[in-house]
């Protein structure tokens, strides 16, 4: 079996690949129509990192592959769906580099502080300029911490250390779970406004892309400093260049770009106060073999015992059980990615009925799927089919689960209860048929939906007119409604109702439909 190794991986990884008997081809720096070529010599697993693009016509021109693993975290440069389309699984190794990228950022905060990167290229141009490079004391300044999972937390526990005040803002964090670990949090504006320093540990999602733009910069403290070594994209490095150049920003440092590596003309390389590091954080010696040690065992296992382990797009399910266990796997992990979407706030217990059928099978692998699912709209691929309960665990999540023989009017039904520090949603589907997924209950709003596309769940008064006027401004927006499903729910003198629309629901839709009298409660739920 060959192995093609695309991206440089420490060769304790290369070595148990070849101990276990496969053929490994290292080759980096390949172009993409020579990465199509060595595909096509029968490689069935390719190792990367993040340099290699395995896009869908990489994916398509691949006739042997089977396995696409990533020696790191982040999967921005794997097409999932592509290799979801060919049956390939695509894994990863969250965690192995996660204390380095912590340590980096640190690393750029004290840099950043006190001009080193700036002060090293003076001296070495035979300078000794110690006026120029004044700097600060990171003692008794705030830290804020956009983001506070693995990565962040860790950097919060150094900058403690360090005497800082750390404050931080994550909206899906159980707040006494941070308290728990020392992190005072707080809504984004106020970490905006009282931080000397930022440090940012988000992933990168549709919700974060440009999250740190003009309008933020000026909320933030005149003098600020910006550290920024999570994904490239969360920050929009124009606006960061026009808040250096008015002063709102004293001291940028960022590991990660916009375009990696950025232009030649980069206009962010013009400014002294402004440091870089091609992409280091997880480039130690330690993270490196940590992440290939890790994925060399994935790959071995996989290709040799048939074992799948940390993958994004595949639970570990035996071959016999998944047939059976499939749509329950793709309804559970559905129940989860809407129950993100409806809770408002940090998520602290998640408790899953199995009723009927259902409950006759093992149901760990669905919990996973499900939990997944819940996690994915804050974790993205930190969260797989293997490490979702533990870090459901890791936030302070409690979940609990039972089973019962029936399932009312249904022969199989999975309810899912998810409690926040606001309230609280019950959602409940059932497989109708073989293996269609259906929701069935949304609080007390009983219906029949297929979970899929993009929807938008409504509560508003149950008063004539109001559906009307709904229709019209979501058709007035450009959007065509190809499913609608309206109830009543008794309890709140409400009509709910769940909308397909053919289109991602845009801002400013919500914003109107969020002005008009009748409508109580609008969310969008993206289930593609
Ligand atoms: N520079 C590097 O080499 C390097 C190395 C490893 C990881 N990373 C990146 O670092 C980042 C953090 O990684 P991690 O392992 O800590 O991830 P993680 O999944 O453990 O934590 C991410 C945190 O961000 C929070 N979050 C999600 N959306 C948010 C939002 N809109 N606002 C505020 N908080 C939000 C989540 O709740 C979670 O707590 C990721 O972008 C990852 O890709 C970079
Ligand atoms: O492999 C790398 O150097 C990037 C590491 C990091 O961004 C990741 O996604 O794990």
């Amino acid at each position: 079996m060959k192995v093609l190794v695309s991206d440089p991986i420490a060769e304790d990884g290369i070595k148990i690949l070849k101990e276990a008997g496969l053929e490994v081809i290292i080759k980096t720096g390949l172009s993409k129509e020579e990465l199509i070529e060595e595909l096509k010599k029968g490689i069935e697993a390719i190792i990367i990192r993040s340099a290699t693009k395995v896009t869908a016509d990489v994916i398509e021109a691949a006739p042997n592959l089977k396995v696409i693993a990533r020696a790191g975290t982040g999967l921005d440069n794997v097409d999932i769906d592509a290799a979801n389309r060919k049956g390939i699984v695509v894994m990863n190794c969250p965690g192995g580099n996660t204390v380095s990228a912590a340590e980096h950022t640190i690393a750029m905060l004290m840099a950043l502080a006190r001009n080193i990167p700036q002060a090293t290229a003076s001296m070495k141009a035979g300078k000794w300029e110690k006026k120029k490079f004044m700097g600060r004391e990171v003692n008794g300044k705030t830290l804020g911490v956009i983001g506070v999972g693995r990565i962040g937390s860790i950097v919060a526990d150094r900058a403690k250390g360090l005497k800082m005040r750390v404050i931080a803002y994550d909206p899906f964090v159980n707040p006494e779970q941070a308290a728990k670990i020392g992190i005072e949090v707080v809504s984004l504006d106020e970490l905006l406004a009282q931080a000397d320093f930022i440090t940012i540990h988000v992933p990168l999602t549709k919700e974060t892309k440009g999250f740190i733009s003009k309008e933020k910069f000026e909320k933030m403290k005149d003098g600020v400093m910006l550290i920024h070594c999570a994904r490239g994209g969360i920050v929009n490095e124009a606006d960061l260049y026009e808040a250096m150049v008015s002063g709102k920003v004293a001291g940028a440092a960022l590991d990660v770009f916009e375009q990696e590596p950025p232009p030649p003309d980069y206009p962010l390389f013009k400014l002294e106060n402004f440091i870089c590091t091609p992409h280091l954080g997880a480039s130690t010696l330690e993270a490196q073999k940590n992440v290939a040690l890790a994925v060399a065992s994935q790959v071995v296992d996989y290709l040799i015992h048939g074992v799948v382990r940390n993958a994004v797009n595949m639970p570990s399910v035996s071959a016999e059980l998944l047939p059976t266990l499939k749509p329950y796997l793709k309804l559970a992990e559905k129940l989860g990615i809407i129950q993100a979407q409806l809770a408002e706030g940090p998520i602290q217990e998640v408790h899953i009925e199995y009723q009927g059928d259902v409950a006759n099978l093992d149901t760990k692998p669905l919990t996973v799927a499900l939990l997944k699912g819940l996690l994915t709209p804050a974790l993205r691929e930190d969260v797989n089919y293997v490490n979702a309960p533990i870090r459901a665990k890791e936030r302070g999540i409690k979940v609990t689960e039972s089973k019962v023989n029936t399932a009312e009017d249904f022969l199989n039904r999975i309810k899912v209860i998810v409690k926040y520090p606001k309230g609280e949603n019950l959602v409940a589907g059932t497989i109708f048929g073989k293996k269609e997924p259906r929701i069935v209950q949304i609080n007390d709003f009983r219906l029949d939906a297929i979970p899929e596309g993009h929807m938008l769940y409504l509560m508003n008064e149950d008063r004539p007119g109001v559906i009307g006027q709904i229709g019209i401004t979501i058709g007035e927006h450009g959007l065509n409604i190809s499913r609608m499903h309206v109830g009543q729910d008794p309890a709140q003198q409400a009509n709910i109702i769940l909308l397909c629309v053919d289109k991602p629901v845009p801002q400013d839709l919500l914003e109107k439909l969020k002005t008009l009298p009748p409508v109580k409660l609008v969310k969008p739920l993206e289930l593609s």
